[in-house]
């Protein structure tokens, strides 16, 4: 079968790469992977027992590792909010695919996040949502080739918006690098 280019996912913790990613595999006869799951797979460990065990930025050193090594042609790979922090990882990531930045505000993410110092972020203690956001911000749009504005979009309505954004199929269905 012919290896088609990746779509990348990536966006602050609740911005639905998870959620929209497995639809959108579904939609583009892609597979899908979460690359949060490679890391619990790889370490054996839920990614809350990493950070308590040996903190923050060891789990972003891992996920720069697992996103440095992944070869995933034909995906659809929702990553951890965090993977930009990867400089390696995300030149790998940008090699397999296009990357597709799902922004929403911090207030849209405030909405959907109850659970912000118990969801597991890969934050400094007693960093504030709104500090990580202007961080992270940064960071997604330069990697972005894409960016799909979430905000007060249902699921499906973010689906289709992130479908009409993307490289036509074409362009979609060459071999991968
Ligand atoms: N338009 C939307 N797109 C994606 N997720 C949405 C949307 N509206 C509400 N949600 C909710 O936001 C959360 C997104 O979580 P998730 O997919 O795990 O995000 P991420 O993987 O980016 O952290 C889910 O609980 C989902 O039901
Ligand atoms: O943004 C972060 O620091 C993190 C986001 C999580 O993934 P989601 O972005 O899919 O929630 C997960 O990788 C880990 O808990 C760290
Ligand atoms: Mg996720």
């Amino acid at each position: 079968m012919k290896k088609r280019k990746s779509i990348v996912l990536i966006g602050m913790p609740g911005a639905g790469k998870s959620t929209l990613g497995v639809l959108l595999a579904k939609e583009l006869a892609l597979d899908f992977v979460d690359t949060d799951v490679l890391i619990q797979a790889r370490e054996e460990k839920t990614l809350q027992e990493i950070m308590a065990e040996s903190g923050y930025l060891n789990l972003r050193a891992i996920e720069g590792e697992v996103i440095a090594a992944a070869h995933l042609p034909s995906h659809v790979i929702a990553t951890g909010g965090s993977a930009v922090y990867s400089e390696e990882g995300m030149a790998n990531l940008k090699e397999l695919g296009t990357i597709v930045f799902l922004e929403c505000s911090a207030e849209e993410l405030r909405r959907r996040i109850h659970n912000y110092e118990s969801r597991g972020i890969a934050k400094a203690p007693g960093q504030t949502f709104e500090a990580l956001f202007a961080e992270r911000q940064a960071l997604y749009r330069e990697y972005a080739d894409i960016t799909v504005g979430c905000d007060g979009l249902t699921m499906q309505q973010a689906l289709d918006q992130l479908l009409s954004q993307l490289p036509s199929r074409p362009q979609n269905g060459g071999r991968a690098p």
